[in-house]
């Protein structure tokens, strides 16, 4: 079994879940059904991947125990508005079929829109009246999270950013550190620019006998990173997961950690500017 945290909000989630963008029709469910199979216990989605019914439709087909499976979801940038983002989260409960999510974040801050408290307020109401077990954010930086928090008191449970060896976010997982915030990792291979190839993995992945993926996985797991790692392929997925029997050097870490760039993000996703409706 996957290990787990323990969140700010005393719940617990899985070390490891499982990135469901951009899986979609009777593929995506077929795909999701089978990581399910594999063991993981959280799947991402969110509004914008347009999949969120092929997630509810994997969780019923997996005939897992509704309590067993974390499901996590985004409120996109066009619905911030405190009541658009309230009608956000039912909307995304009817296309999961499922009463409650266990985690909502909101999903990229658009600081330009300036609106990313109210949608944080309704996360706090809706957390309050039962909708969703967990809140959190994506993509905030120090300075979102010091609004949301100075406003309502309530510190995310988590903060889902983009982390992988070109991209460490050594000072943003400081700030959650500080902040008991637990840091979850989008894109936690580094996708199309995986450094599978490079010397740091691939002689990690020889002296331990495992795959590049798993030394990347397994140096999120170090890191106190909480990777969602998306895979089609049921043994990548069942590899994904695989990371806890092993364990990297302190050299390792740091020769991984070593492959981070100036401008390591995947497409100049910076939070202050990038922003997504
Ligand atoms: N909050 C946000 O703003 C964002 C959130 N996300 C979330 O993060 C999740 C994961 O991010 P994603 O961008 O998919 O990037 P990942 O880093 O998870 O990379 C996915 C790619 O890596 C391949 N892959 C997976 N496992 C292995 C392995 N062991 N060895 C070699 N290749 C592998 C997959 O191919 P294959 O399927 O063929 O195995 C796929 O092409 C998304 O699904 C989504 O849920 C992503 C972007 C932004
Ligand atoms: O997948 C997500 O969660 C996103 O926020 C998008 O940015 C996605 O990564 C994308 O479309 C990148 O081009």
């Amino acid at each position: 079994m996957t290990p787990t945290y323990d969140l700010n909000d005393a719940t617990t989630i899985p070390a490891i879940g499982f990135g469901t963008y951009p899986l979609r029709g009777e593929d995506g469910t077929a795909a999701m059904v089978s990581a399910l199979e594999a063991g993981y216990r959280m799947l991402d989605t969110a509004v914008n991947y347009e999949n969120e019914a092929e997630v509810g439709e994997a969780l019923r087909r997996s005939g897992l125990p509704r309590d067993e499976v974390v499901v996590a979801s985004k409120i996109p940038g066009r619905h911030h508005a405190y009541d658009d983002a309230i009608a956000s989260v039912r909307g995304s409960l009817e296309r999961l079929g499922v009463e409650r999510t266990d985690l909502h974040l909101i999903h990229w801050p658009n600081p330009s829109q300036g609106k990313y408290v109210e949608a944080w307020r309704a996360l706090v109401r809706l957390q309050a009246d039962g909708l969703v077990r967990s809140i959190g954010v994506s993509n905030f930086t120090e300075e979102h999270l010091t609004r949301i928090i100075d406003d309502t008191g309530v510190v995310p449970a988590v903060n889902q950013v983009e982390l992988h060896p070109r991209f460490p976010q050594a000072r943003m997982r400081e700030v959650h550190d500080r902040l008991g915030i637990r840091t979850e990792a989008w894109s936690p291979m580094g996708k199309r620019r995986a450094p599978l190839g490079e010397s740091a993995v691939a002689d990690a992945a020889e002296a331990h006998g495992v795959t590049p993926g798993q030394v990347i996985l397994r140096w999120h797991v170090q890191l106190g990173s909480l990777p969602i790692p998306k895979s089609a392929d049921p043994q990548r997925q069942r590899q994904n997961l695989d990371v806890f029997g092993f364990e990297l050097a302190g050299e390792e870490m740091d020769a991984i950690s070593a492959l981070a760039e100036d401008d390591g993000r995947l497409f100049g996703g910076d939070p202050d500017t990038h922003e997504e409706m």
